[in-house]
């Protein structure tokens, strides 16, 4: 008898006008939460798929409104084409949405060809002979079937680290979905004299969306959170102005290379650049013009650094690389090099003028098998001093630093 109670109870809470209502709840609540987020983020990378996400949601919550209404004694002609289009065009926009957010390439967007041609074909078949409920559910269905599986496809491209486990989660969960979708129309097509006034189906796809709903929606969220603290930590990492690392970056791998430096019995050495007469060319071309020649120069020096090398921004026109390997004639032809490629290459002012700069650099290779990272830095800042007394636009490569069983003082000498 409990028994009996309790599955008449489910029963009718899974009636298919419950079901369409708090499909509407939720689908609002979740449009107010990508709505909220795409407000208040609006400096977020690819924050175009996030509203797109919220209208996708929005329309979703319209079109079962819509559906809901005859509960209320509201009704009209093609209203159940209405909503179903409404949901349509949601999961359209669900499709845009994580395109957008991927960043991927807008011919993956063909599937939009045949979903609009099933939307006319749905369209023209219910003006034409009114709204066949069986007619509407295969037509209805492929379509949606369709642009869930390519929404699920797109999930799966996703190449990104952070995101890929949490984006092919919910592009499993987009292919259940389609899944369901092909079920229920498979049901009609096989069940072709079955009677619409006691169908199932209805409750088993809102049931199935329900839920799938409540899995994917959080995935998109969790999807976000780790794009953010991503995006966090690159911002702790790196220089906002140039997009090079930063001193906490070159401190930390300077540290640990030195270390290994003196663990493998090898060299390691480090590079202090700094422009040459900075302060003249803010006060030529203000702090936005001075802010365009470091941009340029760090986009110089980043272009003619090895990879193995790491080159990071310390100071306000200061830059420094680390050299992990190499002797004396290489660090100073590195130098070299870079001094090089900034004197030859002019930057382009806002005024339209060609600015020539210039960069002194002092270099400092450590005493093989005793590299202290501090001591090879301070060595580097004072031939880096030298460069400057000397007259600028030069390298200067340090005596290797004290090392603890010779302490004689360090001193620049010319390269
Ligand atoms: N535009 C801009 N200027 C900065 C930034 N950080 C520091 N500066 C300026 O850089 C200038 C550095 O001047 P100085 O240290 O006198 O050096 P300098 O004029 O390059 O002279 P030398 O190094 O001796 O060749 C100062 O005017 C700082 O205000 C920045 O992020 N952007």
């Amino acid at each position: 008898m409990q028994l009996g109670n309790t599955v008449e109870w489910i029963a009718r809470l899974a009636h298919a006008g419950t079901l369409l209502i708090v499909n509407a709840l939720l689908a609002g609540l979740s449009s107010a939460m990508f709505l909220a987020l795409y407000a208040t983020r609006r400096n977020l990378r690819r924050v175009r798929g996030v509203l797109a996400w919220g209208l996708s949601y929005a329309a979703f919550a319209v079109g079962f409104g819509i559906l809901v209404l005859p509960a209320f004694h509201i009704d009209f002609a093609f209203l159940a084409l209405l909503g179903n289009l409404v949901i349509d065009i949601g999961a359209v926009l669900g499709l845009l949405a994580v395109n957008a957010y991927l960043e991927l390439s807008r011919r993956r967007l063909w599937v939009l060809l045949p979903v609009a041609v099933l939307a006319f074909v749905e369209i023209g078949a219910v003006i034409a002979g009114g709204e066949n409920f069986r007619l509407m559910v295969v037509l209805g269905n492929s379509l949606t079937a369709l642009l869930v599986l390519a929404t699920g496809a797109a999930l799966w491209q996703c190449q990104d680290a952070p995101r890929r486990p949490v984006a092919r989660m919910a592009a499993a969960f987009h292919f259940l979905w389609a899944l369901m979708l092909l079920i229920r129309m498979a049901w009609w097509l096989v069940h072709p004299g079955a009677n619409v006034g006691q169908e199932s189906t209805s409750t088993f796809g809102l049931l199935s969306r329900l839920i799938l709903t409540w899995v994917i929606t959080p995935s998109f969220l969790w999807m976000l959170t780790r794009q953010l603290d991503a995006e966090l930590i690159r911002q702790a990492r790196h220089d906002p102005l140039t997009g090079v690392p930063n001193r906490r970056v070159i401190w930390e791998q300077g540290e640990r290379i030195a270390a290994e430096a003196d663990r493998r019995d090898t060299t390691m050495a480090v590079l202090m650049i700094d422009v040459d007469h900075f302060k003249a060319i803010n006060d030529r071309w203000g702090h936005d013009g001075g802010d365009q020649v470091l941009i340029a120069i760090a986009a110089t020096l980043d272009r003619h650094v090895r990879s193995d090398d790491l080159l990071a921004r310390v100071g306000g026109e200061e830059f420094m690389v680390l050299i992990p390997h190499g002797d004396g004639p290489a660090v100073r032809e590195i130098a070299e090099r870079l001094r090089v490629a900034v004197e030859s290459r002019p930057i382009a002012m806002p005024s339209g003028e060609r600015l020539t700069c210039t960069v002194s650099i002092g270099c400092c290779l450590s005493p093989r098998g005793q590299a202290r990272w501090r001591d090879v830095v301070i060595a580097a800042d004072q031939a880096l001093y030298a460069a400057k007394r000397h007259g600028r636009n030069r390298v200067e490569l340090a005596a290797p630093p004290a090392s603890d069983a010779d302490p004689s003082a360090s001193a620049a000498r010319p390269c």
